[in-house]
């Protein structure tokens, strides 16, 4: 079994560069689908698990991609396919985003349920509400969903239950290509979700309002493949903030970018953590001893719910008690039982974990019970009093890049042990079920239907390139 082994007790210092934002490269990759012509050029793509899955995706649907040296370059002129295959979407939720390109792009698509995951249920009502709206006729079954539009998709008014990031860009992505305006109410306004606009319009899409919460696009004819370069990741970013708090370390957090991170700052500072904005990025000093503070994760421009595991190992060192409410996933503290193997003292109510403070850490082995919760343990592992063992790596894997690398680059006792070799061969096992995709047989969309094979199939939108099984 992989894992990484720290030795708490280093103070970190020095410069550590943040990647490209999994959650902002997500979507984007998802979004060069609706290019009919040209190739989309992406910067700063970082090399996670997740955008190697996005990146088998986009494959299987005929995509043409290469990436190298943290580049994407991906042509989707001639799609080949209108589903998402079941091994890419259950391995990765954020895979569910290429319904709205597909559906926009070629009126139908077949993609399999992401379902629930570790944090929560995560449904995809809202997703398939807007859609819905747009004018597609969506059908559930064994798994699978499946939508399709007669003609193009229609501009509407859609109002969110609740301000869902994937659903906002989603629906964004969709809107793009549709007949007219889409105004989406009640948006999610993260910064991926600005980033997303800023790739579509540079594709030629109108979209207008990201960042607020009214987003309005005014469908265009056709998307052109484009230039675009990945804000960095401001989860990693707070990471690291994180981890040079914990061992009162002295630590410049390069590309970081400070409006990004209000929420994370300004708790930071509350405990007690100077922080200082750069021309490049963020520096962050910590004092021996923190003081404590209440958190509670919110959309943004709220905390995040991916930094409150993080936050949570720095409260458990810091002094007094500390309330952390989780109101985004509903089962989000599962990363609680871990940190009590190292020690901690945490009472859970309902959605709010009670963290006592000046917490002794010990080393002890563990697990991370999702990617955050991964990060978190490692930075409790930072401070902890002798060896820590986490393991469950292929959680950390899906969004930190090379993590044990930064962190022992700022001076932590750190080490990773694989038991299988990791990224090159990974690509191996990929380029062999990529090859194996290429051979597949076609989908046939009839199966799923309560209607007649024929009249069916009579119905389904042609591909503009037939498949190459065709
Ligand atoms: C790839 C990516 O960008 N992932 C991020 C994205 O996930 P994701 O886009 O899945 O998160 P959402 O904002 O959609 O989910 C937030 C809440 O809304 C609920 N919900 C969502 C959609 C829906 O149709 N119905 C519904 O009830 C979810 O169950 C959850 O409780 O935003 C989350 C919240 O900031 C982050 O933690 C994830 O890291
Ligand atoms: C929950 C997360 O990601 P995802 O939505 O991809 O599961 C995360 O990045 O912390």
């Amino acid at each position: 079994m992989s894992k990484i082994i720290v030795r708490g007790g280093q103070r970190l210092t020095g410069n550590v560069r943040v990647s490209g934002a999994k959650n902002a490269v997500l979507p984007i990759l998802a979004a060069t689908l609706l290019a009919s012509e040209g190739e989309s050029i992406i910067q700063d793509v970082p090399f996670l698990d997740d955008v190697i899955t996005i990146q088998q995706v986009l494959t299987a649907l005929g995509g043409k991609l290469t990436y190298d040296n943290e580049i994407m370059r991906i042509s989707a002129e001639e799609l080949t396919s209108y589903e998402a295959p079941y091994e890419w979407v259950r391995k990765m939720r954020a895979s569910f985003l290429v319904m709205g390109p597909l559906l926009a792009r070629l009126g139908c698509v077949r993609i399999s349920l992401p379902g629930g995951c570790a944090i929560g249920t995560r449904p995809i009502d809202q997703h398939l509400k807007g859609f819905e709206a747009m004018g597609a006729e969506i059908v559930l079954g064994q798994g699978f969903i499946e939508a399709r539009s007669t003609g193009k998709l229609r501009g509407a008014k859609i109002y969110l239950d609740y301000a869902s990031v994937g659903a906002t860009e989603n629906i964004m992505m969709a809107a793009s290509l549709a007949q007219g305006t889409t105004t989406i109410e009640n948006a999610a306004k993260e910064p991926e979700i600005v980033d997303l606009a800023n790739y579509l319009n540079a594709m030629g899409a109108k979209v207008r309002g990201a960042g607020t919460g009214i987003i309005r696009i005014e469908g265009v004819e056709m998307l052109k493949g484009a230039r675009h370069t990945v804000i960095p990741d401001r989860v990693e970013a707070g990471t690291f903030m994180i981890a040079a708090a914990i061992t009162g370390g002295d630590v410049h957090v390069e590309g970081a970018i400070c409006d990004h991170l209000t929420p994370v700052i300004s708790k930071l500072e509350e405990m007690g953590v100077v922080i200082e904005e750069t021309d490049n990025g963020l520096r962050v000093t910590a004092p021996k001893k923190l003081k404590s503070v209440d958190v509670k994760t919110l959309p943004y421009p709220g905390f995040p719910t991916d930094m409150q595991s993080q936050m949570m190992a720095l409260l458990l060192v810091a002094e007094g008690t500390s309330l952390v409410t989780e109101t985004v996933f509903e089962n989000r503290f599962m990363h609680v039982e871990e940190f009590q193997k190292m020690s901690a003292q945490i009472k859970i109510e309902g959605r709010t974990a009670i963290v006592s403070g000046s917490t002794a850490l010990t080393g002890a082995k563990v697990t991370a019970t999702d990617l955050r919760a991964g990060a978190a343990l490692l930075c409790a592992g930072l401070m902890a009093d002798g060896e820590t063992e986490l393991t469950g790596l292929h959680h950390v894997d899906r969004g930190y890049v090379d993590i044990t690398g930064k962190l022992a680059a700022l001076g932590a006792d750190i080490s990773r042990v694989d038991d299988t070799p990791a990224p090159a061969p990974i690509y191996k096992v990929l380029e062999g079920v990529a090859a194996a995709l290429e051979e597949a047989e076609p989908v046939v969309l009839a199966a799923m239907s309560p209607e007649p094979a024929a009249k069916r199939e009579k119905e389904v939108p042609r591909l503009k390139a037939q498949p190459t099984w065709a």
